[in-house]
């Protein structure tokens, strides 16, 4: 399953994204350092599922009348300050809580309303922007430490005469889930010496921050954009690559609102309806929640996963089916299994997703909405259904 990580300073409200995704019960508070040992859970990516193009919307328990959810980990770690990976606040072990995260959602309190340490002040009397960067850093330091930590190593193994630096690279990597093709490419883009023994650390941390880049995308969530001053989120926008305006807090609201049929509403939805009793209170916080939601199309929450994972990692869904004409000719109307993949992934990719015996065994592949055999080398396309066939089968 793809993982994505919370990370960013205390009190930003990393807790409550978690608990709004994940609807598990865990702790907020306003202070830093609510959260000590990391959460883990199952939230869900939304996308058009491919029942939209059928007359009968599809039964499956993850489809809610063509509104796809696609299972994704999600981690919710310990709030991260300036000069962690030295130790500072919790230290930097859980620094390595984000090793596994295929992509990292930093967190930041856009309304100004807590200082660098999480510590809570006046709305507005600190700068958010500070906060965007030294996420990065403290990973790439945290990262460059890893490096450093196993040079000895390398240079050991380079006294060997079969040594080749790439692979032992990918050895020491793959923890924090670098592949061949980042290391591949990292030392394509770096100057280094070839003898590891007259590297300096300015190359050790030019390769970790070039690795960070290349396994730690990440997307910044402006969260708190319920109470953040008139200019902040977007300067946030102007600060960093990818941000999404966020109320994790609107949206824990929206989705106990729901649960409780008080409002109609589904994660990502662009508003709600009210359609059951409320008080003028909870009337009064509805709007409120709305009116964050009519500034930015949505309470942020789906948004910012759906960005991690459809627009930073670049994945696309593909479907498998047992039996491709019953899906074409509608006998068949649930899709139970949903996979996510990179884009340009081929149909024995999604294979080797369903299960390695599937992928060993593959012989061909149909495309189920045409009912049309597809070659090895199609790249599979957002919301394709397949049925593989193979041998394991
Ligand atoms: N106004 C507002 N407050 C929020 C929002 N999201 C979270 N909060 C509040 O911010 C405070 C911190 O929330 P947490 O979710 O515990 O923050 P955290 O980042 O997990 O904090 P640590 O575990 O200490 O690192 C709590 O008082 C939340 O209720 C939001 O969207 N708007
Ligand atoms: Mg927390």
């Amino acid at each position: 399953m793809l993982s994505i990580a919370l990370a960013g300073k205390p009190n930003a409200g990393k807790s409550t994204f978690y608990k709004a995704a994940t609807m598990a019960d865990v702790d907020v508070g306003n202070y830093p350092f609510t959260t000590i040992d990391a959460n883990r859970g199952v939230s869900h990516v939304r996308t058009d599922c491919p029942c939209l193009d059928r007359e009968e919307r599809c039964g499956d328990d993850n489809c809610r009348d063509g509104k796809r959810y696609v299972p994704v980990e999600l981690i919710d770690v310990a709030g991260l300050v300036p000069g962690a990976h030295e130790g500072r606040g919790l230290g930097n072990q859980f620094l390595d809580e984000l090793s596994t995260a295929d992509v990292i959602l930093n967190v930041v309190d856009a309304s100004g309303g807590t200082d660098a340490e999480g510590e809570p002040v006046e709305v507005g009397e600190h700068d958010p922007v500070e906060d965007v960067h030294f996420v990065e850093e403290e990973m790439d330091l945290w990262l460059a430490s890893i490096v450093e930590r196993n040079w000895e190593s390398i240079e050991r193994q380079s006294r060997s005469p079969d040594f080749k630096l790439d692979e032992s690279l990918v050895d020491m990597l793959a923890g924090v889930g670098a592949s061949e093709l980042d290391v591949a490419r990292t030392l394509r883009d770096l100057e280094y010496p070839e003898d590891p023994i007259a590297w300096t650390d300015e190359h050790r941390e030019a390769l970790a921050t070039e690795i960070r880049q290349r396994t730690k995308p990440l997307v910044v969530v402006a969260n708190k954009a319920d109470i953040a001053p008139e200019g902040n989120i977007e300067a946030l926008q102007e600060a960093a690559d990818v941000v999404v305006p966020a109320t994790a807090d609107g949206e824990l609201a929206l989705r106990n609102a729901a649960q409780a049929g008080v409002i109609d509403y589904d994660p990502g939805d662009p508003d709600f309806d009210i359609v059951g009793d409320v008080s003028d209170q909870q009337r009064e916080g509805l709007n409120r929640i709305r009116g964050v939601m009519d500034d930015w199309g949505g309470t942020g929450v789906q948004g910012a996963l759906d960005t991690a994972v459809y627009d930073l990692l670049d994945h696309l869904t593909a479907y498998p089916v047992q039996n491709e004409t019953h899906w074409t000719d509608g006998q068949e109307n649930v899709l139970p299994d949903a996979f996510l993949l990179r884009q340009g992934a081929t149909p024995k990719d999604l294979a080797y997703a369903v299960h390695s015996d599937i992928g060993d065994g593959y012989i061909h592949a149909v495309d189920a909405r045409e009912n049309r055999r597809i070659s090895d080398e199609t790249e599979l396309e957002e919301g394709a259904v397949i049925k593989i066939v193979s041998d394991a089968n």
